[in-house]
């Protein structure tokens, strides 16, 4: 196999066992850091996969042509009510044509006008009453349906279904049957027992009920889905909505999560200092205006990206050679953002360090981004991106124009280590307790 001039542990070019065993134990993403670490920014992980690091890597496999390679059947587990989402469509053409009917309505002028921006805004100043899942579940949700959107910040009852989302427990469950799909059909009930599959109910029907909803407001995903010239049946309205809505709380909700909590850390409180100070020095300045926030946001997301995994493409036909390594029509390749995003130290040196200030720098400017991968790259990159910054940024703003957050005692270590998901990452002990302090009062100590 050509495959075999790639680096990598001996077993790759035999089993992909050993790659199933860190996914089932929620450690994908660490192995294969560990693996580029020591074999370099190409590795091969199990006979017919291999992943990449580089920048040109990304820009071949996501970005070549516009949209990149197809995705993988791994696509398949998301599906929803058994139909295939803008996110889970598999080709090019489809995935363009859905794409085409609702991109704009998250492009940044949509994002950034008041219905919309109002919306995310109101949420931002109810947030310390609940938590960061429920102001991601309804911003969302209000870019989505608004006026029928959640209010889980306020709501026990809308909460229930933020929390059946955000605690689903089926990563072992899914994996089997997307492995093994006749042993699950066999023992799926003895499975059951172990490792739960997945099931949302409250948020299943909630979506399908308000997409049967008439008056969406025009800013909305729903507005645009049910237009006239688009011909999709309510279904295949409802399983992308339902989609975007599941595809927003844990990313946007996980990646203010870790971000604030590095913030709370003594370690990073200097940088906590001066994101108040430049708040504290503009307070009517506009979210995307502010270089220090930015610079926070754009490090938080480096260090700890909500989808730090890799997003597995096939190779085309005629196959292709990536960072020198020919590699043959249908092989599983990737990049993950946790690596790309660490491994060249000529780019990000000092990794693993937690520095906003690398972002201010002119120089090396245009080497960064080409190597920031947090929402991936190319035509099938994150569509959500506008309102995910929007949303982090003005709930970082209003958080911390008023207060300083440390980290409750109750919290370990390792309740915050990052535990893989099928695709995203949460923290291992689901949970993040941070003390708002007054500014005032933090001051006065
Ligand atoms: C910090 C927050 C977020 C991060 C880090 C993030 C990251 C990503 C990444 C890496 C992908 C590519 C996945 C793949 O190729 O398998 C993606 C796709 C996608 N994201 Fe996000 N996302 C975030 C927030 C959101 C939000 C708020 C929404 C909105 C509703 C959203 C909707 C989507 C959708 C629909 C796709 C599929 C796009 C396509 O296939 O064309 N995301 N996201």
């Amino acid at each position: 196999s050509p495959l075999n001039k790639i680096p990598g542990p001996w077993h790759a070019k035999f089993t992909s066992l050993v790659l199933k065993w860190h996914e089932f134990r929620t450690n994908r993403t660490r192995y294969i850091h560990d693996l580029h670490l020591k074999y370099g920014p190409a590795v091969r992980i199990a006979p017919h996969e291999v992943v990449f690091a580089s920048a040109a890597a990304v820009k071949e496999i996501y970005c070549s042509g516009g949209s990149g390679y197809d995705k993988t059947e791994f696509y398949d587990m998301f599906k929803v009510y058994g139909r295939r989402t803008m996110f889970t469509t598999l080709n090019k053409d489809d995935h363009a044509k859905r794409k085409r009917i609702l991109a704009d309505r998250y492009a940044n002028t949509n994002i950034v006008r008041p219905p919309s921006l109002d919306g995310i805004a109101e949420r931002a100043s109810n947030f310390v009453k609940r938590c960061l899942h429920s102001y991601a579940f309804d911003c969302v949700t209000h870019h989505l349906f608004h006026p029928h959107g959640t209010d889980s910040l306020l709501s026990s009852k809308d909460e229930e279904i933020m929390l059946e989302v955000t605690f689903d427990d089926s990563l072992q469950n899914r994996l089997f049957q997307y492995y093994w799909p006749t042993a699950h059909k066999i023992f799926g009930k003895i499975l059951y027992l172990f490792a739960k599959p997945r099931e949302t109910p409250l948020a299943d029907n909630f979506v399908l009920d308000t997409c049967a909803q008439t008056d969406p407001s025009p800013f909305t995903l729903l507005n645009r889905l049910q237009g006239p010239n688009f011909h999709l049946d309510k279904l295949d309205i409802a399983a992308e909505c339902l989609d975007h809505m599941a595809a927003g709380i844990d990313t946007t909700g996980d990646a203010l999560c870790f971000l604030m909590w590095e913030l709370s850390q003594p370690s990073s409180i200097h940088y906590q200092r001066k994101l108040q100070a430049e708040l504290l020095a503009h307070p009517a300045s506009s979210f995307d205006k502010l270089r220090y926030l930015d610079a926070v946001v754009m490090e938080g997301l480096r260090c700890f990206p909500a989808i730090p995994m890799s997003l597995p493409r096939y190779v085309p036909p005629g196959g292709r050679t990536i960072d020198g390594f020919f590699l043959p029509q249908g092989t599983t390749v990737s990049c993950q953002a946790y690596s790309v995003q660490r491994i060249d130290r000529s780019v990000f040196p000092d990794p693993d360090a937690f520095w906003p200030e690398r972002w201010l720098e002119n120089k090396g400017d245009a080497e960064r981004k080409r190597l920031f991968f947090a929402f991936a790259n190319g035509g099938r990159g994150c569509v959500g991106k506008h309102l995910a910054l929007a949303e982090m940024k003005t709930l970082l703003q209003a958080v911390y124009s008023r207060f300083t957050t440390l980290p409750d005692a109750t919290m370990t270590p390792r309740d915050m280590e990052m535990s893989d998901q099928l695709i995203s990452s949460r923290p291992e002990g689901q949970k993040c307790l941070l003390r708002f302090v007054p500014m005032e009062a933090a001051a006065g100590k």
